[in-house]
């Protein structure tokens, strides 16, 4: 059984889940050969449970289908590759008792190698006092969390259901939960929400816990002074103390080694001590550059979850929540207005709304959809200018390589007719004009041809996971 075969296996998987499910389960896996066998390698037991009932069955039915008369042995169990559980020294008892005829499945609860140059406990200090006061001074800002991100404002929708589930199982749990725990995603998705709001909870269960949140380039900047003062103990006594360490960010850690180095034996020993970690980047880990291998390993024994934008209905909520959170009447149609035209982070929602929100206090109007295009004005003709019909057909014939005279023609073969259904969804979602006019720009079919291709379109979405993954690029190219 080749590693080969496993990665071809997974790469059709990979074009029957979502995203989000295959970013989160099945990308952290870790797979070698052992003789005929396949060792895979899950990053704790939560994921390993997780495929294990869910998708490995599956899995052994691709491989089954691809290995001719090899009947695929695969094991599932809990390291990673570069420092997998050693096998024989696992007694039997390790087993989960999960029955699975090809599939036995060897479990490690904790990560089997130690941090092998984790650094030492430090030494007392013996600085002066001048000295420590001003690094306390520049640590200080670090423990302060934004009291308004906590779970009850953080709207819950299909696009970040399962990261805030892993960071409430954080906050109620802490210890028992998963650890670190890291939240990835664009930008203004709700990463640093949802961390603080974990933050929150732990402080409000036990007053007296250090929390620490700060952003890497904090981080960086606090490690240099410490470096400059010569006082870099009190820095590693700072950070190993506390209960909570949420980092921001940690791609801005990435090509900084001596903070790398640092942050490194910090999370060690915080993870050691059963202290929890929590942390963001902008993409999964794996993929920044310039970030150590075994930062990159210890962060998979956790938990990593992404964060994706959110759906129409989400951001209505989410709309609707910030109103009602600022005592403003929002009508519902207004926040399906706003929702419909603002679609590429919550922040960009929020900033959206606060405008509006001004402009209806200046003039002294109910906030009605005349309102909103008048407060937004430049906002949406930008939009208008870069989201119009002929930029969509060009997006989407670029995207499937065919040509826009064939989006336009009578072609009925699949590989043109899909395309157009696509693009003339997008033209609905996206633009505000009539079935009729949409059906006009594509060679003049009739807006039932349009009604048509939109139902068609929304069914295979959920269907059909090309073309969810298809709509869902394009809809992101089309509107960042
Ligand atoms: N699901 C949600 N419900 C309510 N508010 C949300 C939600 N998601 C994001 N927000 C709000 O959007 C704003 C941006 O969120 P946040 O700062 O957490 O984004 P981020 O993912 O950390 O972005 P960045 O990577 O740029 O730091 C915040 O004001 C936050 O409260």
């Amino acid at each position: 059984m080749s590693v080969e075969l496993w990665q071809q296996c997974v790469e059709l998987l990979r074009d029957e889940l979502p995203a989000q499910q295959f970013n989160t389960w099945i990308r952290p896996l870790q797979v070698e050969a052992e003789g005929d066998e396949l060792l895979v390698y899950a990053p704790n037991r939560f994921v390993l449970d997780w495929v294990n009932e869910k998708y490995l069955s599956r899995l052994l039915e691709l491989l089954g289908e691809r290995s001719e008369d090899v009947t695929p042995s695969v094991s599932l169990l809990i390291g990673s590759k570069r420092s997998p559980a050693p096998r024989a020294a696992q007694p039997a008892s390790l087993a989960p008792p999960v029955a699975l005829a090809s599939a036995p499945m060897v479990a490690d609860e904790s990560p089997s190698a130690k941090p092998v140059d984790a650094q030492p406990a430090t030494n007392p200090t013996t600085v002066p006092s001048e000295r420590l006061v001003q690094v306390e001074g520049a640590l200080k800002h670090t423990s302060y969390l934004n009291r308004a991100f906590t779970f009850e404002n953080f709207v819950e929708g299909k696009s970040n259901q399962l990261a805030r589930a892993a960071a409430w199982q954080v906050a109620d749990n802490p210890k028992h939960g998963y650890n670190p725990l890291l939240l990835y995603g664009g930008v203004g998705l709700g990463k640093t929400h949802l961390m603080h709001a974990v933050g929150n909870h732990l402080l409000k269960k036990n007053p007296n816990a250090k929390v620490v949140y700060l952003h890497s380039e904090r981080f960086v900047a606090d490690m240099v002074k410490a470096l400059q003062l010569n006082a870099i103990n009190e820095f590693k006594r700072f950070y190993r103390s506390v209960d909570a360490l949420l980092i921001d960010d940690i791609q801005f850690f990435a090509k900084k080694e001596r903070s790398q180095e640092e942050f490194f034996h910090t999370f060690n020993a915080l993870l050691e001590g059963g202290q929890q970690v929590i942390l963001t980047s902008d993409r999964y880990p794996k993929e920044i550059e310039g970030l150590e291998e075994r930062l990159k390993s210890r962060f998979g024994w956790g938990l990593t979850v992404a964060m994706e934008p959110p759906e129409l209905e989400t951001r209505v909520a989410i709309l609707m929540k910030k109103a009602e959170q600022t005592k403003i009447e929002l009508p519902h149609d207004a926040a399906f207005f706003i929702a419909q035209r603002i679609r590429s982070n919550v922040r960009e929602l929020e900033g959206a709304l606060k405008r509006v929100i001004a402009h209806s206090h200046f003039t002294n109007h109910p906030i009605t959809i005349e309102l909103i295009r008048e407060s937004l004005k430049d906002l949406l003709a930008l939009q208008d200018k870069l989201v119009s019909i002929d930029n969509i057909q060009r997006t989407v014939a670029e995207y499937y390589k065919i040509k826009i005279a064939d989006l336009l023609s009578k072609r009925r073969s699949r590989s043109v007719a899909r395309p157009r259904q696509v693009a003339m969804a997008l033209s609905k979602e996206l633009t505000n004009h009539s079935l009729l006019e949409i059906g006009n720009s594509f060679g003049g079919r009739d807006h039932t041809t349009v009604l048509h291709a939109c139902r068609k379109i929304a069914e295979l979405r959920e269907s059909d996971a090309d073309i969810r993954e298809d709509y869902k690029n394009l809809l992101r190219t089309l509107t960042t």
